[in-house]
């Protein structure tokens, strides 16, 4: 469903992404995870056609992210990390403008706009203003946004940052859902180790720009040869100790905060 080829990305004499190459099967669900500043999000924004690669490739849902970015476009949903719904409008609002901007036909806008509120247990909330919901109910509507064109891949870039340790729950068994209903095939980024454990078929670990390791969590874990290893365990063998590697800058502290401030 997913394969990146050396897959780069500069920002001036910096290299963000270092030739990733990744594959995601269809329906997996796909965690990338690395400290802060690894190349997560950027990856994500190549992916997701938002940013150009300065080389490599990629080819999602068998169509080509250099030649087919509008197709790509049809073809996947993307949360990204900063607000994406409107607080001064309601849910459903919301709702609405996004399935123009997936071109629906309008006779099954509705239909659509129904089902993803019901899915996202918001049913309630619908008529509500955004500005008034809990940042749990605010990620679940900018899931249900992205995934109102039902695609076939969805990118969530830290999907549950920000979010009380009960809403983070919620999202991540939803997000389990989604692929038992739709089939859905999920690429998301996280922090949260556990739970990246227990929700991902595969992971694949990034530092500097390049994937370190890719595996199923149970298999990284009996790899370390280690009684009752974590995923923790896994990361901090793969990445070394943060505190001398730098992990992040003030730009990327602050958007972090940005975000958990809004959210919680
Ligand atoms: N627009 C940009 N201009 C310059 N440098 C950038 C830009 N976007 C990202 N970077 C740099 O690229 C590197 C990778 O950043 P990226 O946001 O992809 O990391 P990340 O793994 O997603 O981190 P986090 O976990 O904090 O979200 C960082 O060193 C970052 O400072």
């Amino acid at each position: 469903m997913l394969e990146t080829r050396s897959l780069t990305r500069d920002f001036g004499q910096m290299r963000a992404v270092d030739n990733v190459n990744i594959q995601v099967k269809a329906g997996e669900v796909f965690g990338l995870l690395g400290p802060n500043g690894a190349g997560k999000s950027t990856t994500i924004k190549m992916l997701t056609t938002l940013l150009p690669p300065s080389s490599g490739n990629a080819a999602i849902a068998g169509l080509d992210l250099t030649h087919q970015s509008s197709e790509i476009r049809r073809a996947i949903g993307y949360v990204p990390q900063s607000l994406s719904a409107d607080g001064s409008l309601t849910g459903y609002e919301n709702l609405l403008i996004f399935s123009k901007l997936y071109d629906i036909p309008r006779k099954y806008r509705e239909t659509r706009i129904r089902d993803v509120l019901e899915f996202m247990g918001l049913e309630e909330a619908a008529h509500r203003l955004v500005r008034n919901y809990s940042g749990g109910m605010i990620r679940r509507l900018e899931v249900a946004q992205s995934m109102l064109h039902q695609p076939q891949v969805l990118f969530l870039d830290e999907p549950t940052v920000g979010l009380d340790p009960l809403a983070r729950s919620y999202v991540w068994t939803l997000v389990k859902q989604l692929r038992e209903r739709y089939g859905t095939t999920i690429i998301l980024t996280t922090h949260f180790l556990e739970e990246a454990d227990s929700l991902c078929d595969r992971v694949a670990i990034m530092q500097a720009g390049k994937v370190v390791i890719t595996g199923v969590p149970s298999e990284l874990k009996a790899s370390l040869n280690r009684e009752n290893a974590t995923l923790d365990d896994v990361f901090i063998h793969y990445t070394g100790d943060q505190l001398t590697t730098g992990g992040g800058d003030y730009r990327e502290t602050s958007r972090n905060r940005r975000t958990a401030q809004r959210l919680g």
